[in-house]
């Protein structure tokens, strides 16, 4: 389990400035919800996260650690699911546990990635499929089997579920607060992007705002206890519809907030 700390962040893309001083403390086995407006820079943050992109200033700490470039400890489940075409389901899972673990023989390796798709519910049948033929929900489970595959303490999920219908968005992020919270013990810290704020109140254990570029963490709300709340409380709990409420204007500038930080 691993602790995640940002100190004074700042990002620009040549001369504008998208991250301007980022401040973050997250707890080991945090699920971290990252709401903002369209452009705001949360795949951003969340590249500068995974190594992808180098801070102007300021640095990203994995317990204590600098983040200086991607690798195996940050995991990344993109929207468009990032599996390779040419590669079919299970080839997509045994590519990255080939990676990681490099001394699993093909058989061993096989048999791990079934293991992992059967976890996401996926049918045995999918593994000899092609991305081409899975549906977009098929699809994306893969990508969340090959992510937990290689088992990082650390999962970056970029709008994962943006693309998907209702119905099945609402089984995938079932499925990922199953697998999060089946580990006890060495609970994976999970950086997740939206745009929905029922979903942030759904997974988090802690949410950050963020504000429009040059963009600052503008609010921050974390859950007692990590206590989780179901799909039931927030829509029927007059406590949870505020916070909802609250959320939706501050991300829509329609309280005028400086920082609750
Ligand atoms: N590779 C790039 N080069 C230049 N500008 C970029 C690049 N990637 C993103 N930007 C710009 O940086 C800003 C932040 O983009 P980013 O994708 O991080 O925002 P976001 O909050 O994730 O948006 P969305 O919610 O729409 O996905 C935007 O103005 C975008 O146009």
């Amino acid at each position: 389990m691993l602790n995640v700390s940002v100190k004074h962040l700042s990002f620009s893309y040549d001369k504008d400035l998208i991250l301007d001083d980022i401040n973050m403390k997250v707890k080991a086995g945090a699920f971290i919800c990252l709401l903002g407006q369209s452009g705001c820079g949360k795949s951003t943050f969340l590249r500068l996260l995974a190594g992808l992109e180098k801070p102007n200033s300021g640095e990203i700490f994995v317990n204590n650690e600098s983040v200086k470039k991607a690798d195996l400890q940050r995991g990344v489940v993109f929207q468009d699911y990032g599996l390779f075409p040419w590669m079919t389901a299970g080839e997509n899972i045994m590519i990255a546990l080939k990676q990681k673990f490099k001394n699993l023989s093909f058989s061993q390796r096989k048999a791990e990635a079934l293991r992992r798709m059967k976890d996401v519910k996926l049918a045995e049948s999918v593994f000899d499929k092609l991305p081409k033929e899975l549906s977009g929900g098929m699809k994306q489970r893969c990508a969340i089997a090959r992510a937990f595959s290689i088992d990082p303490p650390i999962l970056l999920m970029d709008e994962p579920f943006g693309a998907l219908d209702a119905v099945t968005r609402i089984k995938l992020q079932d499925l990922v607060l199953e697998l999060w919270k089946k580990e006890t013990a060495n609970r994976k810290t999970i950086f997740f992007v939206t745009h929905d704020v029922d979903e942030a109140l759904l997974l988090a254990t802690d949410i950050f705002v963020f504000g429009q570029t040059p963009s600052k963490i503008i609010y921050t709300h974390s859950f007692e206890n990590d206590k989780k709340l179901d799909r039931k409380t927030i829509h029927d709990d007059s406590e949870a519809m505020a916070l909802r409420n609250h959320l939706i204007k501050i991300i829509h500038n329609e309280v005028q907030i400086k920082s609750n930080i």
